[in-house]
């Protein structure tokens, strides 16, 4: 098996009668990683994203799915939108059926699944995206959050190997932006490999193991977020601003009031490199974390009750979920593992509500906090 899950090989495409929309862009994505496609807005982002599945064919060049080029005839093309599912940036160009249970089927009775499996999917794909229930409206009576849930639903229900997905968070208030971020990071834990496309450089540096920078139809950089956000010159000719937390960062060390060479990840990294070692006596906090998926409501208001002087935090959509219905409200519902490590750092304990293999991802966010920083701060699964 390729180690690549989506290569393209120097492809080119241009609109009719019109100049190239893509120059000769070629890139390899690695089998599960989170891959953000960045550039200002007519970079190309969206042309690149339909390429992925077959919705454009190259007018040059070449795009390999698991090592194997992609065909265009109509067998092949299923194929490949088995094992890629896109998400459209507009939502009302997705969802088309007149329910909601009859848009999340569309695609896997087009792979022509029995009934059964069918329904499964169908049911257990709305569930994950928080919309169990509501089988029978009507998608154009949704709002657009929940359209674009409805959207993600149908590409969950495919099963695919990669999610592809143009702008996300677009549109979006910033709880149910960080609620479909969440549920691509679940999606990633399970071993998707993810692609999205973004203006959004605070999102792409937080979220992203890789940046491909596009600038009008070229590829400008391939990299990690640190180093493509810090280089100003490519900034600049993709006519984007760094993230905040590192525009920060490049001036105070600019002004030699930071000295570590290594960007900060994020806040509390760069509120580490502020305060400097801290006093040998200080404290830290606990962060204590819990699997939701095996708490039961009465497990969980006991737990509630033995960790009362901790902040809670829910994190995941299915952990959220199970606050709610259990009568919950967490102090925190997104940055979640950030903002404990923050609380953690002044002394404070935590509680981590969440599920799978979300419970592996806050252990390695405080193990790569503590090989930045030095500052270990305890991790107790409860
Ligand atoms: N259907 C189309 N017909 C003609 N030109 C198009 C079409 N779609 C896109 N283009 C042109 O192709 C270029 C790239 O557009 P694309 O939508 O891929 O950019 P983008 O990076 O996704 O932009 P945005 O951030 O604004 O969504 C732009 O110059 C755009 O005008």
């Amino acid at each position: 098996m390729s180690d690549y899950v989506l290569e393209f090989d120097d492809v080119w495409y241009s609109y009719p009668a019109r100049p190239p929309s893509l120059s000769g862009i070629s890139f390899s994505v690695e089998r599960g990683k989170k891959v953000a496609v960045v550039g200002p807005n007519g970079a190309g982002k969206t042309t690149l994203l339909l390429m992925c599945n077959g919705t454009l064919v190259p007018e040059k060049g070449s795009v390999r799915i698991d090592g194997a080029e992609v065909e265009y005839d109509r067998a092949a093309l299923r194929r490949v939108r088995t094992a890629v599912g896109l998400v459209f940036q507009n939502s009302d160009a997705q969802v088309f059926a007149p329910s909601v249970y009859a848009d999340v089927a569309f695609g896997p009775a087009n792979l022509r699944l029995p009934e059964d499996e069918i329904k499964t999917r169908v049911s257990d794909a709305l569930f994950a995206v928080g919309l169990a229930g509501y089988e029978r409206r009507a998608p154009h009576h949704l709002s657009g959050g929940e359209k674009k849930r409805v959207a993600i639903a149908g590409i969950l229900a495919m099963k695919p190997e990669i999610l592809v997905a143009d702008e996300p968070t677009a549109s979006l208030d910033p709880a149910t932006a960080a609620e479909i971020m969440d549920l691509l990071d679940e999606l990633h834990e399970d071993g998707t490999t993810i692609l999205l496309s973004t203006h959004d450089v605070e999102l792409a540096y937080r979220w992203a193991d890789e940046v491909i920078l596009l600038g009008g139809g070229e590829l400008l950089h391939q990299g990690t977020p640190a180093a493509v956000f810090t280089d100003r010159e490519l900034m600049r000719s993709a006519r984007l601003t760094p993230p905040v937390l590192l525009d920060l960062y490049m001036e105070l060390s600019r002004r030699s009031l930071v000295g570590a060479d290594v960007p900060p990840k994020g806040i509390p990294e760069m509120t580490q490199l502020i305060e400097g070692v801290p006093p040998k006596e200080r404290k830290f906090g606990t962060v204590f974390v819990a699997d939701t998926d095996v708490l039961t409501k009465e497990g969980l208001d006991t737990l509630c009750v033995e960790h009362s002087s901790c902040r809670t935090g829910a994190m995941g959509t299915r952990a959220k979920r199970f606050c709610h219905d259990a009568g919950h409200s967490p102090d925190y519902t997104y940055g979640v593992v950030d903002k404990c490590l923050l609380a953690a750092m002044t002394g404070e304990d935590t509680l981590i509500l969440t599920c799978g293999g979300m419970l592996d991802r806050v252990e390695l966010r405080a193990r790569l906090f503590a090989e930045e920083s030095g500052i270990s701060v305890p991790v107790v699964r409860v």
